[in-house]
Parts: structure tokens; C-alpha cells; sequence
């Protein structure tokens, strides 16, 4: 079954035709007319390309089979190939199909057309420049034409068929004249007796080409090496456009002959398919290639044989009946039977993707479409029978036999009879015909002159009508590229205006971040005035129980020592009073020794009176002893309540440091709670990661006095730059979007000028081409010019952004260290302050523990010192009573004595003498 790629309905849709075809009697196959299909390949930028700047402009839509040539859609193709589209793509997909209905009898043709270096020689011979000869499979450059030829022989070896020969042949057309590239052995000279255009009787609308070679192949490598040798022998001419530039129209030819049998099998037909591969010249304009001299006048004609062809295809499509002008060019006659004819035909249009030929591109899109509209009727070569062909063969055989006899029995021209007649016929015929031609060639002549002078009168017109729309085309081309530079440049703006709203927002950020420190730090400081008073409070309660224990420290000393001076006092009374006793007993003693004396001499005569009056007297003396005694008890009572009060007082004292001592232990225990208390908060403060809190020390607070001052200096140190920073920023967006807005304001005016200027470039242009080329200057140089200021205006501004990032930046940088070292004092503030606090609270429990220490040894010296004043009072008691007791024997003693001693009488009696 044949591929059906390639089989298309008018409308671009796909329709089968095998069910179509019909066949007629005697073996020939007509199908339903069908269109010339149309493909359109981009081939990839090259680097000349790329060099000049051009951009691509060109794409395929594979989708909608439309090219989209800048913004606008060229629709509908058959098929479209992007630059990326494989040789072997193009093969299986548009000409396989063709290939096979060629060895099933059918003439079927491939063009290519398109501007020169679009890639028609690419696509019909294929990449490969080396003399190696490579697979498809092997190369992927090989071109359709040595795929075509391997098909042929893989699609005649799936039908089995074992008779078939298959003949090429390759004939060029330059300047009109034809050129057989397969002749052996002969230079490159066009042949024009050799060579002629006749009209196939065989099949009608088909030319054939007299005495054109037939090279019988077996092998693709065959082919290969005669599409090498044609090539060398191609005649190119260089142009600007392209060095190998081919001016010339080629048409490689596989005629494929096989043999058949009927249906019933007892007759031999031969089936005749053909394949053409034309690669035609160039369809550039002259003036787009600069082509001169010589190389002009090849281009006209070259230009003239597709104009033809052009006239050919639009006859063929505007509307049927119309003349069909196939022979005014000797492309459109060869190339007749695939247009409008019985050949199945396909036309592949290359383009460049370069805008700088958009001209050319647009131009041989807008061909191709039209020519998608001729409509062919493909029919199958009517099969030959094999007798009739041995016939007419034998037949020609024996003429030749007769005219060859003739030659050897006479001299001179020697023909057979029926030749001669023949020839005579013939040559009447010939010469009425030649009457005929030659009027006909006069009026051909004169026609052609007609054209001529058309063409003469025509082509500056043309030329200048080119000139003109190329450079309205180049002209609106700078617009849109100046309105799309606008365009980018606002784009650009309003990227900078973002950016620069950005970074405000970010400056706004930080502005607020470091308000937020400020407070932060504001708020800490408060802190801290709080703590401050806190530990005011608490250091005047500290000073004032440091008083208290002073003042009860002195009150127990001053206590003490009024307990001691009045325990001295007490002594020195008893001492005082002891002595004075001792003193007067020891006068009382005398006294009474003295009375004894006195009462001794008076008593001689009374003893009994005067032993009455000495015991009444030592009675009174007794009594006013005892009456001493008694005040003696009186006052060592005194002395003992003296001694209750003083240890009352002292208890008092006692109570009064225990009391004091409490108090102490109260505020010890208020302070240790406040401590706490402290502490606590201190612990929550840490919690709440507020390790600010933690100064409340003098030395601490003196740092952090002095630290917070330089951290509230840094701050506005930090804000005043911010703030300088912020208004040095805004100025300069100010600045530079002024600036901004007056390069676009300059850059619009540059516009609006270069608009101006080209308006009147527009009017000048009319009359003066010359004027026209200046101003097209000067606004290109205005054109650059604003371009350059653009991308200067695009540096600045992008080092603008560059600077706000980099002042940002480092705002941020500081802002963050700042902080991160502000962090770092809280945190060694907050520790030693902790540690302030333990050595604080050390310190206050070891004053307590002195001032508990010092209690105890107080009130250990106290009761010492009581016991001992206890004591001393008790001993100084007993040595006085002692004393008394003594003083009462003595007296006692005395007062027996004077009765029973002698001596004591004898003493009495000399004291009383
Ligand atoms: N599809 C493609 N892929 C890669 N290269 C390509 C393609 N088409 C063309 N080229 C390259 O472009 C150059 C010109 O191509 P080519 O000679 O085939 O153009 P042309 O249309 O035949 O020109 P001329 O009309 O002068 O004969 C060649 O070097 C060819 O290799």
C-alpha cells in the first residue's frame, strides 16, 4: 500500500486517492485531480547571519501547517519543516510516497524553490561535500535525491520484479540553453543543436529531451557518482549573496522501466514511471543580490524563466481556459506535465529565518501558496504491450537494415525507397512548416521585442518600487524596534521604580527595626531606673538596718557598760561602805576602848553602875550595831534589788537586743526575701530574655550607665545615618528618577525627532532618493545614539541599584552586629550581675551570721559579767557578813573578857584609868 503523505485535498485536509483511481481500458489509471502539494522548510541562521545581527523572524507552526513570519501567519501548507526538521523526515514524510507511485507508472516531480543559500541544493543532494560516499543511514545530511534512488531499488525488490532497468538522467538549464551534465567526456558547453525539447507522443503533455543521456544504474553509489561529476560540471556564478551560488535551473531524472504480464498472463507489458527532482536557481531579486554586468543578465533571465513560471502557475490557478504560456520558457515546457499536467507534483519552498530576508522569505512563501492551487490529474503511463514494442523495434530494425544496404551498393545520399518518399513528404511538410515557424518566430521575435521594451521600461519601475518598500519595510522595521526599546526601557523603569519601592520598603523596615531598638533599648533603660530605685530602696533598708544593728550594737555596749560602771559603782559603794564600816568599828572600837578606859577609871566605885552603864552602852552599842546590821541587811537588800533591777535593766537590755536582734533578723530575713523576691524577678526577667534587667549593682550600674550612654550614642550615631542614609536615598531616587524621567523625556524627544525627521525623510523620499539616504543616516546615527544613551542611562541606573543594595546592606550589617553586641554586654551584664547578687547575698548572710555571732558573744559577755557581778556582789555579801560576825565575837569577846580576863580587866581597868 502506498503511504499516503503528501495526499491533500484543496483545503489542506487529507484525502485518500487509491479508492479514486479508475482504471480505463487498456490499463490506464486516471485518479481525481488533485493539488500540487506545498511544503515550506526554515533551514537553521548561519553564521554570516548571526555575524550581521539579524534576528530570526521565521517559524513553523507544525500545528495549523502555517509559517508564522514575524507576527503574521502564512497558512495553509501542506506541510512545514522548523530548522530542526531532518532530511529523512522530509524523505519518508512528502517525497516516499511520490517514489512509490514512480515505480507503479506514474511521472511524479519535486521543485524546490526558494531564495539562493535557503537550502534547495541542501534538500535535493543532500550536506555531504566530502568525495565519500555514505548511507542515508550513515549521513544524515543525504539529500532526497539518493533517497529517492535507494527507495526506488528497496520498493522494485518488495514487488519481486526482476525485469526492470533504471535510467537517470540530468540535464541543466542556464541562460535558456540546456546542458546535459551526464555526457560523457565533454566539457561544459551548452549544447543547443544537440539538446532539443520535443513533445512526448507516447504521453500526451509530456516533453522529452532529444539526445539527452540515459545513464543505466544498478546501485545507489552509481547515482551518487553521477549527481558528483553533473555537479562539478554546474555552472555557478558568485554574488554577494552566495559564493557557490547556483544560477541555474537543474532537473535530475529516474525513469523506471518494469516488466509486467497482463491479468489473464499471456501478455508482456512494460510500465514506465518517471521521478523529477528539479532544483531551481535562485529567486532573488537582481538588486537584492548585486549581481553586475554578466552576472545581471543571468539573473534576469533566471528571474524571467520563474517569472514564466510564475505567469504559468497563476494561468493555471486564476481561472480554466485560459492560455497557458508553458512555452515562453524552456523551465515551464520542461517542466510542463508537473504543472497542471498528469504528474503527480510537489513543491518544497526554503527559506531563511534571517530577518534581513524577510523580503525574499515573505515573496517565496507567497509563490508557494499560490501555486498550492494548481490543480493536477495524475495519471498512469499507459502500459506498452511487449509485442507492439518488439514490433515497432523489429520494424525499426529493418529500416535501418535497408537504409544501411542502400549505403553500401551507391555513393552519395543513399536511402531506401520508401524513405526517400518519406523524406520528400516530410521534408515538403518540413519546409511549409518552416514558413509557418519562421512567421511564427517573427511575431515571436516581435513579441519578445514587445517584451523587452516592457521589461526595459518595467524593470527600473520594478527595481524602484523594490527599492522603495524595502525601505518602507526597513523603516517601519525601526519603528517597531525604537517602539520596542521604548517599550523595554519602560519595562526597565518600571523594573527600576519596583526596585526602588523595594528598597525603600526595606529602608522603611530597618527605620522601623531600629525605632523598635530604640525602645527597646528606651524601654531597658526604664528598666533599669526601676532597678536602680529598687536597689536604692533596698540599700537605704540595708543602711538603715546596718543602723539599727549599729545603734543596737551600741545600745547593748552602752548598756553593757552602764551595767558594768553601775556593777563598779556598786563595788565601790560596797567598798566604800566596807571600809567606812571597818573604820568605824575601828573607831567604834577605839571609842569603846577609850569608854572602856574612861568608864574603867570612873567605875572603881559604881562597877555595878558602870558595869550597867557598859552593858547599857554595850547594849546600845549592840543595838546600834544590830541598828547597822540592819541597814547593812537593808542595804545589802537595796544592793540585791539594786542587783534585780540592774538584772532586770540587763534583761530589759537583753529583751531589747533580742528585740533588736529580731528586728535585724526580720529586715535580714525582709532583706533575704527581697533578695528573693529579687531574684525571682531577676530569674523571670532572664526568662523572658529580658537580661537587661540584671544591672543592679553601683559598679554594674556605673557600666551600665556609661554603656548605655555610648549604646544611646551609637544609636544616634546609628539613626542620625540612617536617617542621612534614608535622605541621602531619597534624594537620590529623586535624583536619579528625575533623571530617569528626563532621559525618557530626551529619549522621547529623540523619538518624536527621529519620527519628525522621518516624516519628512517620508516627503523628501518622494522626490529626492538622495536626501532620503542622509536622513536615513542621520536617524540611524540618532537611532544609536539614543540606543547608546539608553544603555548607558541602563548602567547607571543598574549601578544605582547596585549602591542603595550595597548602603542597605551595610545598614543592615551594622544594625545586626549592633545588636548582636548588644546581645553579647546584656548577657555578660546579666552574669555579673547574677554573680553580684550571689556575692550580695553571701556577703549578707555572713552579716548575719557576724551580727548573730556578735549577739551571742555579747550576751555571753554579759551574763558572764553579770555572773561574775553576781558573784563579786555575793562574795563582797559574805566577806561583810563574815566581817560583821568577826566584829560581833571580837565585841562579844571583849564584853566577856572584861569579866573573866585579868588582862583584859587589867587593860580595861588601864583603859578606865
Ligand atoms: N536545513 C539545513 N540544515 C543545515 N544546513 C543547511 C540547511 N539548508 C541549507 N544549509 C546550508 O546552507 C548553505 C546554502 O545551502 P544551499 O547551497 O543548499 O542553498 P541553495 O538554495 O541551493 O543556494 P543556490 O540557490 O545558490 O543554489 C549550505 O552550506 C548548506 O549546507
Amino acid at each position: 500500500m502506498l503511504a499516503e503523505a503528501g495526499e491533500y485535498s484543496k483545503d489542506g485536509n487529507m484525502s485518500k486517492i487509491g479508492n479514486e483511481t479508475t482504471k480505463k481500458k487498456g490499463g490506464k489509471s486516471e485518479e481525481t485531480p488533485r493539488n500540487i502539494v506545498v511544503a515550506a522548510r526554515i533551514r537553521p541562521m548561519n553564521d554570516s547571519e548571526k555575524a550581521s545581527g539579524a534576528m530570526s523572524i521565521c517559524r513553523a507552526d507544525t500545528i495549523n501547517r502555517a509559517i508564522i513570519l514575524k507576527n503574521k501567519s502564512l497558512t495553509p501548507f501542506d506541510r512545514v519543516y522548523g530548522p530542526t526538521a531532518s532530511q529523512k523526515e522530509i524523505f519518508d514524510d512528502l517525497v516516499k510516497p511520490s517514489v512509490q507511485r514512480a515505480v507503479r507508472g506514474y511521472n511524479c516531480t519535486i521543485f524546490a524553490y526558494g531564495q539562493t543559500g535557503t537550502g534547495k541544493t541542501y534538500t535535493m543532494e543532500g550536506g555531504n561535500t566530502s568525495k565519500e560516499i555514505l548511507s542515508a543511514a550513515a549521513d544524515p545530511t543525504t539529500g532526497l535525491i539518493p533517497r529517492a534512488v535507494e527507495e526506488i531499488f528497496t520498493e522494485i525488490n518488495n514487488l519481486g520484479t526482476t525485469e526492470y532497468t533504471v535510467r537517470v538522467s540530468y540535464v541543466e538549464l542556464y541562460n535558456e540553453e540546456l546542458t546535459d551534465l551526464l555526457a560523457p567526456n565533454t566539457p561544459y558547453v551548452p549544447d543547443k543543436k544537440r539538446l532539443r525539447i520535443y513533445e512526448d507522443e507516447n504521453h500526451k503533455g509530456s516533453v522529452v529531451v532529444q539526445g539527452l543521456e540515459q545513464v543505466a544504474v544498478t546501485h545507489r553509489h552509481d547515482v551518487f557518482n553521477l549527481l558528483k561529476a553533473g555537479t562539478e560540471k554546474r555552472r555557478t556564478a558568485a554574488t554577494l549573496m552566495n559564493a557557490s551560488s547556483s544560477r541555474s535551473h537543474t532537473v535530475f531524472s529516474v525513469t523506471i522501466t518494469m516488466k509486467e504480464t497482463n491479468e489473464i498472463g499471456d501478455e508482456e507489458m512494460l510500465k514506465v514511471g518517471k521521478l523529477n527532482l528539479v532544483d531551481l536557481a535562485g529567486s532573488e531579486s537582481i538588486g537584492r543580490s548585486g549581481a553586475v554586468g554578466k552576472t545581471a543578465k543571468e539573473a534576469g533571465l533566471i528571474n524571467q524563466s520563474l517569472l514564466t513560471l510564475g505567469r504559468v502557475i497563476t494561468a493555471l490557478t486564476v481561472s480554466s481556459g485560459q492560455h497557458i504560456p508553458y512555452r515562453e520558457s524552456k523551465l515551464t515546457r520542461l517542466l510542463q506535465d508537473a504543472l497542471g499536467g498528469s504528474s503527480i507534483t510537489s513543491l518544497i519552498a526554503t527559506v531563511s529565518p534571517a530577518s534581513c530576508n524577510l523580503e525574499e522569505t515573505a515573496s517565496t512563501l507567497d509563490y508557494a501558496l499560490r501555486a498550492r492551487n494548481i490543480v493536477n490529474k495524475p495519471t498512469v503511463n499507459e502500459r506498452v504491450l511487449g509485442k507492439v514494442v518488439l514490433n515497432s523495434l523489429a520494424g525499426e530494425i529493418d529500416q535501418l537494415r535497408k537504409d544501411l544496404k542502400a549505403a553500401h551498393e551507391r555513393n552519395g545520399i543513399y536511402l531506401s525507397k520508401e524513405t526517400y518518399d518519406r523524406y520528400e513528404t516530410e521534408s515538403q511538410r518540413a519546409a511549409e512548416l518552416d514558413e509557418v515557424c519562421q512567421k511564427i518566430s517573427r511575431q515571436l521575435q516581435q513579441m519578445a521585442d514587445d517584451l523587452t521594451l516592457t521589461d526595459n521600461s518595467y524593470f527600473p519601475l520594478y527595481k524602484r518600487a523594490v527599492q522603495l518598500e524595502q525601505r518602507l519595510q526597513d523603516r517601519n522595521e525601526e519603528i517597531s524596534q525604537l517602539k520596542m526599546k521604548e517599550a523595554e526601557q519602560q519595562t526597565k523603569l518600571q523594573a527600576y521604580e519596583n526596585t526602588l519601592i523595594h528598597v525603600d520598603l526595606i529602608a522603611n523596615d530597618l527605620k522601623k527595626k531600629l525605632d523598635e531598638a530604640v525602645q527597646v533599648g528606651q524601654e531597658q533603660q526604664l528598666d533599669l531606673q526601676d532597678l536602680k530605685t529598687k536597689y536604692d530602696a533596698m540599700w537605704k533598708l540595708a543602711n538603715a538596718n546596718k543602723n539599727a544593728v549599729t545603734q543596737a550594737r551600741a545600745s547593748i555596749t552602752d548598756s553593757a557598760s552602764a551595767a558594768i560602771a553601775a556593777l563598779h559603782q556598786i563595788r565601790e559603794q560596797f567598798t566604800t561602805a566596807s571600809t567606812a564600816q571597818t573604820q568605824q568599828f575601828e573607831t567604834t572600837i577605839d571609842l569603846i576602848k577609850t569608854l572602856l578606859a574612861t568608864q574603867l577609871g570612873k567605875t572603881q566605885t559604881a562597877t555595878r553602875e558602870m558595869q550597867k552603864t557598859t552593858e547599857m552602852e554595850l547594849e546600845t552599842q549592840r543595838k546600834e550595831a544590830e541598828q547597822r546590821l540592819a541597814e547593812h541587811e537593808q542595804r545589802r537588800q537595796d544592793a540585791n534589788s539594786q542587783l534585780e533591777s540592774l538584772r532586770n535593766s540587763m534583761e530589759a537590755v537583753l529583751k531589747k537586743t533580742d528585740a533588736s536582734a529580731q528586728t535585724v533578723k526580720d529586715i535580714i530575713g525582709q532583706v533575704t526575701g527581697q533578695l528573693e523576691g529579687f531574684g525571682k524577678e531577676l530569674q523571670a526577667a532572664r526568662t523572658e530574655g529580658i537580661d537587661v534587667a540584671m544591672q543592679a549593682k553601683e559598679r554594674a550600674e556605673e557600666e551600665t550607665q556609661k554603656r548605655l550612654e555610648q549604646y544611646r550614642q551609637s544609636m544616634n550615631k546609628l539613626r542620625a545615618a540612617a536617617q542621612l542614609i534614608l535622605t541621602e536615598t531619597a534624594v537620590m531616587e529623586k535624583d536619579e528618577q528625575e533623571w530617569q524621567e528626563a532621559q525618557v523625556l530626551e529619549a522621547q524627544t529623540t523619538f518624536e525627532k527621529a519620527t519628525e525627521v522621518w516624516q519628512r525623510t517620508e516627503d523628501i523620499c518622494r522626490g529626492h532618493e538622495d536626501e532620503v539616504g542622509e536622513s536615513l543616516g542621520e536617524i540611524g546615527r540618532q537611532t544609536e545614539q539614543s540606543r547608546q544613551e539608553w544603555k548607558q542611562m541602563d548602567g547607571q541606573a543598574e549601578e544605582a541599584v547596585k549602591q542603595v543594595k550595597q548602603t542597605t546592606d551595610n545598614i543592615v550589617q551594622t544594625v545586626k552586629l549592633q545588636m548582636e553586641s548588644d546581645q553579647k554586654r546584656s548577657t555578660a551584664f546579666g552574669t555579673a550581675m547574677k554573680e553580684k547578687c550571689g556575692e550580695l547575698e553571701v556577703q549578707m548572710e555572713e552579716c548575719k551570721q557576724n551580727g548573730d555571732r556578735h549577739l551571742e558573744a555579747l550576751l555571753e559577755q554579759n551574763n558572764q559579767h553579770n555572773t561574775s557581778q553576781a558573784d563579786n556582789v555575793a562574795s563582797l555579801y559574805a566577806k561583810s557578813e563574815e566581817t560583821c560576825q568577826q566584829q560581833t565575837e571580837t565585841v562579844n569577846t571583849l564584853v566577856d573578857s572584861k569579866w573573866q580576863h585579868p588582862t583584859v580587866t587589867g587593860q580595861a581597868n588601864h583603859i578606865l584609868q
